[in-house]
């Protein structure tokens, strides 16, 4: 970044780092949080750390205190380090800015006990996807056997305190991870083992419990944001302000309100912003902006303190008027001395970035925020699901009247991701027979969709395959002939495919399949069978021939294929049908396709 290109009016100064917390459910996430907020209160002077809306701002002198000898706060420019206060990859996707992730870095939690669990997994794709650096913290370290906790000790010095056997059973859940996240394409070591963060992830080793590791995990981040994302967290502080919407709220007394953590300039109490809405760009004047009030006056009747203005990094919350179409996860910005045009243009190019592309036949998608709406459409594009509308918002009648527009029916279905639907939209959906799947993991969603769809291909399959003339061949055997004529009654040997009681029967005479009469009785040892498979002797009655006449003792008899049944067979349920069934197919398709090379194709 050079210098040279800076506006006089500009004041460049230096942000914090924005950190999101992922990992899997029951991992330790918020307990970890709670921890770092926890210690860090006690550790600091009252006040020290500040209470943002939906984010924790913890400074560098209070990250310095808590981690004591590993930090040395001259080594650091950045001003600390601000939590957002929700984990879990949900609110890590919504949470955007200019296209890339808003947390500039991540830890992502693990149990070690656990390892790698699908939403680990999850949390590691959304990482990569959007490369954000991020460390590995191996939570609940206590619970291994034997550990004797030192409370919120750095973790070497605990480690070193313990006994051989609780080192060794840690040290072999820590490698055991740290081979899941090779696996997963990272290479990855003890934090104190990496030399090159950029190349390698540290794993943290941490108990959220006993606040062991603690100390560590705050002078990893401080250290990889210091030496990794110092120059992209210079900022004109005094510029006009950029944010990203964690949520739409309703408040008492002030009626919807955005809480926004506003990521670059600074946002005034009487400033024209612009919020991404769900059909345009909402054009509006701040008429407040709130802060929670500090824990000690808690009590008071009003939650939030007034503020003339914020400045980056920062969460606020936003009091304006017409914000009920606003998003969580659209941008916000502060116009300032810019044309309105221009900035609305800015704010309709970031939207457009999110990169939800839908097609004309698929399924329907409704998410409660843009990252997340985008998340699941670039899962379900993996997965090769078409989708044909994502939109933010509820389940609205009108959704389900889309969804019957698909022309397969296993697109005629609504993923609804952590959004309500509406009561009159779920009776529509049962009405039009539109199936519904709501959930808020993104993976459970995508999973119970697909065994949705494998459940009705399976049953459309047996359909198709019960309405469908199946192949079979047998042959008449050697004195076996009980009745000459009306019907002929022949004992026959099935040598592949299952023979049906009704069907043609045909017999080949130089490739060409020439019908000789109809199936009109099965009997098996003396039962009458409705059909009977291959390799078993029965005896069957044929409706047309004569015995000596159309066919004969020894004759080779098949099941007459319909053409279209052929090819249905061959081309889409060769690997649904038995084996001895498929050869029946080929022979008989090869003895046509003599005759006709195109013969069922
Ligand atoms: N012994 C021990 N227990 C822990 C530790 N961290 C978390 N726990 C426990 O594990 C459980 C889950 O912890 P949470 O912090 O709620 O996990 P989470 O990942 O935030 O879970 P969700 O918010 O449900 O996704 C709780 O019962 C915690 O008390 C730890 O370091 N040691």
């Amino acid at each position: 970044m050079s210098d040279t290109d800076t506006h006089e009016t500009e004041t460049r100064s230096l942000r914090t780092p924005i950190v999101a917390v992922l990992g899997h459910v029951d991992h330790g996430k918020t307990s970890l949080l709670d921890k770092i907020r926890g210690s860090t209160v006690i550790e600091g002077e009252a006040g020290a750390i500040t209470q943002h809306i939906g984010a924790t701002a913890v400074p560098l002198d209070v990250v310095s205190k808590v981690a004591g000898k590993l930090v040395n706060p001259d080594d650091f420019d950045l001003p600390g380090l601000l939590f957002i206060d929700t984990p879990g990859h949900h609110s890590f996707t919504t949470l955007r800015s200019r296209g890339g992730a808003l947390a500039d870095i991540a830890i992502l939690v693990v149990d070690v006990n656990d390892g790698f669990q699908p939403q680990t997994v999850e949390a590691i794709n959304i990482l990569k996807q959007s490369q954000t650096p991020f460390i590995v913290a191996a939570n609940k370290i206590d619970t291994t056997p034997g550990w004797n906790p030192e409370m919120d000790a750095p973790v070497q010095q605990t480690y070193e305190a313990q006994s051989d056997r609780a080192r060794s059973t840690l040290d072999s859940s820590l490698y055991e991870l740290i081979g899941e996240l090779s696996d997963a394409g990272f290479s990855a070591d003890l934090y104190w083992r990496v030399q090159n963060f950029q190349n390698n992830i540290g794993v943290v080793p941490v108990s959220a419990e006993t606040g062991e590791g603690v100390p560590d995990v705050l002078t990893v981040l401080m250290g990889l944001a210091q030496r990794y994302m110092r120059e992209d967290m210079e900022i004109d502080v005094a510029g006009p302000g950029a944010g990203t919407v964690l949520e739409v709220k309703e408040e008492k007394g002030f009626g919807t309100t955005l809480d926004v953590v506003l990521y670059d300039g600074t946002v005034r109490a009487d400033e024209t912003i612009v919020v991404g809405g769900m059909n345009e760009p909402i054009v509006t004047d701040v008429r407040a902006l709130l802060k929670p009030r500090p824990l000690a006056e808690i009590r008071t009747e009003d939650r939030f303190e007034k503020v003339d203005s914020i400045a980056a990094a920062a969460g606020v919350k936003i009091a304006a008027p017409n914000l009920d179409e606003a998003m969580a996860g659209a941008p916000v910005r502060v116009v300032r001395d810019r044309e309105i045009e221009d900035v609305i243009e800015e704010v309709q190019a970031e939207l457009a970035e999110v990169e939800v592309s839908t097609q004309e036949e698929g399924i329907v998608v409704k998410a409660d925020t843009l990252g997340s709406l985008e998340a699941i459409v670039s899962t379900l594009e993996e997965e090769e699901i078409p989708v044909m509308r994502a939109e933010v918002g509820d389940v609205a009648p009108r959704d389900i009247r889309f969804a019957t527009t698909a022309e397969e029916p296993k697109h005629r279905t609504i993923l609804a991701f952590n959004v309500d639907v509406l009561a009159d939209a779920a009776d529509e959906a049962e009405q039009r027979d539109i199936r519904l799947f709501d959930s808020d993991v993104i993976y459970q969603l995508i999973e119970e969709y697909e065994e949705y769809v494998d459940e009705m291909e399976r049953a459309q399959q047996q359909t198709v395959l019960d309405n469908i003339t199946r192949p079979a061949r047998f042959r008449i055997l050697e004195d076996h002939v009980f009745r000459q004529n009306d019907p002929a009654v022949v004992g026959v040997e099935i040598m592949s495919g299952t023979v049906r009681n009704n069907s043609f029967v045909a017999k080949f005479e130089a490739n060409e399949p020439k019908r000789v009469g109809t199936l009109k009785g099965i009997q098996e040892q003396g039962d009458d069978v409705d059909e009977a498979r291959a390799g078993s002797r029965v005896s069957v009655a044929i409706d047309g021939p004569t015995v000596g006449r159309q066919i004969d003792e020894g004759d080779e008899l098949w099941i007459e294929l319909p053409e279209k049944h052929a090819k249905i067979l061959e081309q889409e349920l060769s690997e649904d049908i038995p084996g001895d069934e498929l050869e029946a197919l080929r022979m008989y398709l090869d003895k046509q396709r003599k005759r006709d090379p195109f013969w069922g194709k």
